[in-house]
């Protein structure tokens, strides 16, 4: 299978899974993962239930129980390192169920992490961001929408110093206006240099906000499209998808 030509080639990747393999206990679930992220860039991970996306993702920040090939973060290789050190390189991770504290205000929630890397964005630029988070800052984690925890969940997780996002299904079960503004927040973060790796489910959405796309069949990455291939011809890229 060919690479697709990534818009900074120069460049060492932002990320670059190579023979990624990962198992939970005894169950052998990737099968050799390769791909790569450039900085600026926003990926998707697409495929079906139980492909190993949300795999693969737990795979980069090191939190399976056993994992092999390639990880590197902007060069560095991290297969043998323990996750708060995967960490600490900035990568932040968001996972399909978001992890808000319930019994913690929203404000607690944002400020709870401790800081991966220098940089991460202000508690004022994340109110710029999301300005639902700061309507909200004081509501219990119990109380928020949907859409409030998964802006929470992103806003948390960029206070940390993060500039590479792991986000998993970040639009699931979300009301369409909320979509947008999270796609709105993307793309501001692609414009100030952040990366971004995703599982999405949502075409629409993917097809709008990113760059390039892999597709995961049976823990193995079978496809890769840039966007733009995928908006001439859809078709194909559906088919994987069984829509
Ligand atoms: N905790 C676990 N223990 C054992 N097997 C698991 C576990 N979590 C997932 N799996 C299995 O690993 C495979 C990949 O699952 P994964 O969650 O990565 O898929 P996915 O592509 O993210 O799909 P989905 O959208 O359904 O989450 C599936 O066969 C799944 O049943």
């Amino acid at each position: 299978m060919a690479e697709v030509a990534s818009p900074a080639l120069s460049q060492a990747p932002m990320l670059q899974l190579h023979q990624l393999n990962a198992w939970y206990g005894e169950s052998h679930v990737l099968h050799g993962i390769d791909l790569r992220v450039m900085k600026g860039e926003i990926v998707t991970l697409l495929g079906r239930n139980g492909a190993g996306k949300t795999t693969t993702l737990k795979s980069i920040i090191g939190v399976m129980s056993k994992r092999s090939g390639s990880v590197k973060v902007q060069g560095i290789e991290t297969i043998d390192l323990p996750s708060r050190k995967i960490a600490k390189l900035g990568l932040g991770y968001v996972p399909e169920e978001r992890g808000i504290y319930a019994s913690l205000s929203v404000e607690e929630n944002l400020m709870l992490p401790p800081r991966v890397k220098d940089g991460g964005l202000t508690v004022s630029e994340i109110f710029t961001l999301f300005p639902n988070i700061k309507e909200r800052l004081s509501s219990q984690g119990t109380k928020l929408s949907g859409g409030e925890q998964q802006m929470l969940a992103m806003g948390r997780v960029l206070r940390t110093g993060a500039d590479l996002l792991l986000l998993d299904e970040p639009t699931e079960g979300l009301a369409p206006i909320i979509v947008d503004q999270i796609g709105l927040a993307l793309k501001e973060l692609k414009k100030r240099g952040f990366t971004v790796l995703l599982v999405e489910q949502n075409f629409k959405f993917a097809t709008q906000i990113a760059d390039r796309h892999y597709v995961v069949e049976q823990g193995k990455v079978v496809d890769q499209a840039t966007n733009d291939d995928v908006l001439r011809d859809e078709s194909k890229m559906l088919k994987y998808l069984g829509v």
